[in-house]
C-alpha cells in the first residue's frame, strides 16, 4: 500500500486545496473549504500508478470475484483502465446520460449477464454519481457487487446514500485518514484542521453562511 505517498504527493503538488474564505461548489451545489482535484493524477506517472496498485489490491481483496470494471465519466475513466490492465479484466465505462447521437448508448464496452462488475469513480462526496452509474448499469441487465473510489469525504449523507441504494462501498482513502495524516505531517494548522473536521460535521449547515 502507498498511502503515505499518495498523500504526500496530492498535498505537494496541490491535487488537494484549501480555500475557507472563498469556498467550492462540488457536483450536488454543496459548498466547501477544500477541493481535491484528482483529475490532476493522470499527469504524474509514478502517482497514478501507486493509485492503480492500491485500487487493484482492495478491489481484488473485496471483490474477488470481481470480471468486469467499469468507469464512471468523466475522471474515474483513466483510473478504471489502469485498473482493468493491473488485473487483466475487460472495462467498461458509464456515461452520466446517454448519448444523444450515435448508437444513444450511457454504457461503453462489453458485459454480460453473469459478470461480476465493479465500477469506479475517481472521487465520492455525495455517491449521487456512482450510484446514477450502477442504476444505468442495471438497468442494461448489468451485476455491480460493489464500487470504488480513490477517496471519499466520508460524509454522514454518502454512507446513508450507499445504504439506501443497497451499493457496498469500498473506498482507497478517506477524508477522516487524510485530515489525520494532514495534521501529523503537520501540512495543516490546527486551526484549518478544526475548521476542515466542522465543515465535514455538517456542510450543509456550514455552506449557510455563504448564502
Ligand atoms: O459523489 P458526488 O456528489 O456525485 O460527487 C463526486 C463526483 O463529482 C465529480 O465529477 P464531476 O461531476 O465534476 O464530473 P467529471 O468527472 O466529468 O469531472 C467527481 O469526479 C465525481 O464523479
Ligand atoms: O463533489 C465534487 O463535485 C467534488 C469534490 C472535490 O473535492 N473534487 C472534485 O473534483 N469534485
Amino acid at each position: 500500500m502507498h498511502q503515505d505517498q499518495i498523500i504526500n504527493k496530492l498535498v505537494d503538488k496541490k491535487i488537494i486545496t484549501i480555500s475557507p474564505d472563498k469556498p467550492f461548489t462540488y457536483a450536488s451545489g454543496m459548498l466547501s473549504p477544500i477541493y481535491t482535484d484528482l483529475r490532476l493524477t493522470v499527469s504524474y506517472p509514478d502517482l497514478r500508478d501507486w493509485i492503480a496498485s492500491d485500487l487493484a489490491g482492495l478491489i481484488k481483496e473485496k471483490y474477488p470475484d470481481v470480471s468486469v470494471i467499469g468507469g464512471v465519466a468523466t475522471a474515474g475513466i483513466p483510473h478504471a483502465a489502469w485498473v482493468a490492465d493491473k488485473l487483466n479484466l475487460p472495462m467498461i465505462y458509464v456515461r452520466p446520460k446517454p448519448k444523444d447521437h450515435g448508437k444513444g448508448k450511457q454504457i461503453e464496452g462489453l458485459f454480460n449477464n453473469n459478470d461480476q462488475i465493479v465500477l469506479i469513480d475517481d472521487l465520492i462526496t455525495t455517491g449521487g454519481s456512482v450510484i446514477n452509474a450502477v442504476k444505468a448499469t442495471e438497468k442494461e441487465g448489468g451485476n455491480v457487487i460493489g464500487v470504488s473510489s480513490i477517496f471519499t469525504y466520508y460524509l454522514k449523507d454518502t454512507k446513508a446514500n450507499f445504504a439506501q441504494a443497497k451499493v457496498d462501498y469500498s473506498p482507497l482513502l478517506t477524508y477522516p485518514e487524510l485530515l489525520q495524516k494532514e495534521k501529523e505531517m503537520k501540512y495543516i494548522t490546527s486551526t484549518e484542521y478544526e475548521a476542515l473536521k466542522t465543515w465535514h460535521e455538517d456542510p450543509w449547515e456550514w455552506g449557510k453562511k455563504f448564502q
